[in-house]
């Protein structure tokens, strides 16, 4: 069973307002949505463009709420821009999260990802890393591994759609050219779906690097649509491609089962872009939230 001294739950601020898509939710406001989710029952919150970017300003808001943050999405560009570049930012970004109280850090690639390309199918268009730029981002995420741990905190990588690391096999050799001491996984349940792969394997065959989870749904038959019409990935979030865990066809009591035995510790995140027009933010959180709790009793 996963403990409650364990476990803190957080929600990510992407349903209410998508800082990929903007005109997602551009009329929910940033008081609206963490007011909601601190009122669906979460103790924490990732962090959207709408957020104050002072520490001492965001804790102002959050405190009252008892929410706090979990951490925050950082992209690299490690195989497409200068080091020092993606190291600058990295560091302010750090301080920022560090300042926040957040533990890890989490870093994606996005040099050559077509996430945010609105009109590059997602499952043809994704880049396939050669073995020199595999080496170079290994070599890169250990940089800022370190840059982190100056901070006592960890990087933990997103694999995502229409990036280099998306798939199971994509995930392994990333694991394997790098070292467990400075870079840790984040894992997204929903992504490794949409990819076609098995969350639940992924999870027990990383289960010592995963630092930080995920937890997305999603809808197979949009999934479907997606690769039959080579829609873009965020074709497919507006299509509806993700939903909160309960919502969707993922079972994730395997998931959860496999969390305790590993004895992870840290957050879990509710994560679930979707159109808040068709999918009331509040509501799914609430939705999200009872269903965490009637399968682990969190
Ligand atoms: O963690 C994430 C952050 C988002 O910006 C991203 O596009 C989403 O799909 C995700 O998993
Ligand atoms: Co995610």
């Amino acid at each position: 069973m996963l403990e409650k001294s364990d476990i803190k739950l957080a929600i990510a601020p992407i349903a209410w307002t998508n800082d990929d898509l903007p005109e997602l939710g551009g009329e929910n406001t940033f008081e609206q949505c963490i007011s909601e989710m601190a009122l669906a029952g979460f103790a924490g919150s990732e962090v959207g463009n709408k957020y104050p970017r002072s520490p001492e300003v965001l804790r102002r808001y959050l405190a009252p709420r008892g929410l706090s943050i979990a951490s925050a999405w950082f992209s690299a560009y490690l195989l497409t821009k200068p080091l020092q570049e993606t190291v600058d930012a990295f560091v302010r970004h750090r301080d920022f999260l560090h300042a926040m109280g957040a533990k890890v850090i989490v870093v994606s690639e996005q040099g050559q990802s077509i996430q945010g390309l609105q009109d590059v199918p997602v499952f043809d268009g994704k880049p396939s890393f050669t073995e020199a730029q595999w080496r170079s981002l290994a070599s890169g995420l250990h940089r800022l591994g370190e840059l982190a741990q100056e901070k006592r905190m960890d990087i933990v990588y997103h694999h995502h759609m229409g990036t280099g690391v998306q798939t199971a096999y994509e995930i392994d050799k990333l694991m394997a050219l790098t070292d467990p001491s400075l870079v840790s996984l984040l894992f997204d349940t929903g992504h490794l779906a949409f990819s076609g792969d098995d969350p639940l394997a992924v999870l027990a065959k990383h289960a010592g690097r995963v630092k930080h989870v995920h937890l997305k749904d999603i809808r197979p038959a949009v999934v479907e649509q997606v690769r039959r019409e080579r829609l873009s990935f965020l074709q497919a979030v507006k299509a509806g491609a993700f939903t909160v865990p309960g919502d969707g066809a993922l079972d994730f009591r395997p998931v959860f089962a496999k969390l305790a035995e590993m004895k992870y510790a840290g957050w879990l995140v509710v994560e679930a872009e979707q159109d808040p027009a068709k999918a009331n933010p509040f509501e799914y959180a609430v939705k999200a939230r009872r269903y965490i709790r009637e399968h682990t009793g969190l």
